[in-house]
């Protein structure tokens, strides 16, 4: 297991559209991605660059989205996670498994095209944290 760079803040927000305007307006963001929607892993997603890391804004895709309950209990949004690069997703799964963290689910392609996977907030702390596969060419 290798800790790599902080890829992304995951921010949950009821509006993605409001969410741009705040981080233009208060923020002087200026590179921001389309929004798109990413069905599989139940979310919308916005990309806001920072110089040395993402913002992602997600909002629910339907009622079943993974992220409904956490704005069912704040309606306002806020930091949802926090992704960790990893060089290889199957040995650092292994290795949360191995040292009796909690691997939500098994890995799969998220919103950068590379393969993800969660870890459940109680390991951390209380904060949930995904780890993504550091993407080939960027190692
Ligand atoms: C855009 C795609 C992708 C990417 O490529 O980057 C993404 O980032 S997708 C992001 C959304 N997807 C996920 O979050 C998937 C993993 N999450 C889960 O499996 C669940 O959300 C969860 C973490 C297991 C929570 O399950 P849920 O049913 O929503 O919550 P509970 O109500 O059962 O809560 C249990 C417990 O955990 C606390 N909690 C919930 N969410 C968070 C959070 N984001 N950060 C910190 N703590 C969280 C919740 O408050 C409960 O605590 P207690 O009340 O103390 O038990
Ligand atoms: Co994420």
């Amino acid at each position: 297991m290798k800790l790599g760079r902080l890829n992304h803040v995951g921010v949950a927000t009821p509006s993605i559209a409001k969410s741009i305007e705040t981080y233009r307006l208060l923020l002087g963001a200026e590179t921001i991605g389309e929004p798109f929607d990413l069905p599989a892993q139940g979310v919308k997603v916005c990309f806001v660059d920072a110089p040395n890391t993402q913002i992602e804004l997600i909002e629910p895709y339907d009622e079943n989205s993974p992220i409904a309950g956490f704005l069912r209990k704040n309606p306002a949004g806020g930091q949802h996670h926090v992704c960790f690069e990893v060089p290889d997703i199957h040995e650092a799964a292994a290795h949360m498994k191995a040292n009796g963290a909690t691997v939500l689910g098994e890995p799969r392609i998220g919103a950068h095209g590379t393969p993800i996977v969660f870890v459940h907030p109680k390991d951390f702390g209380g904060m949930l944290v995904e780890l993504m596969e550091t993407p080939k060419g960027d190692h």
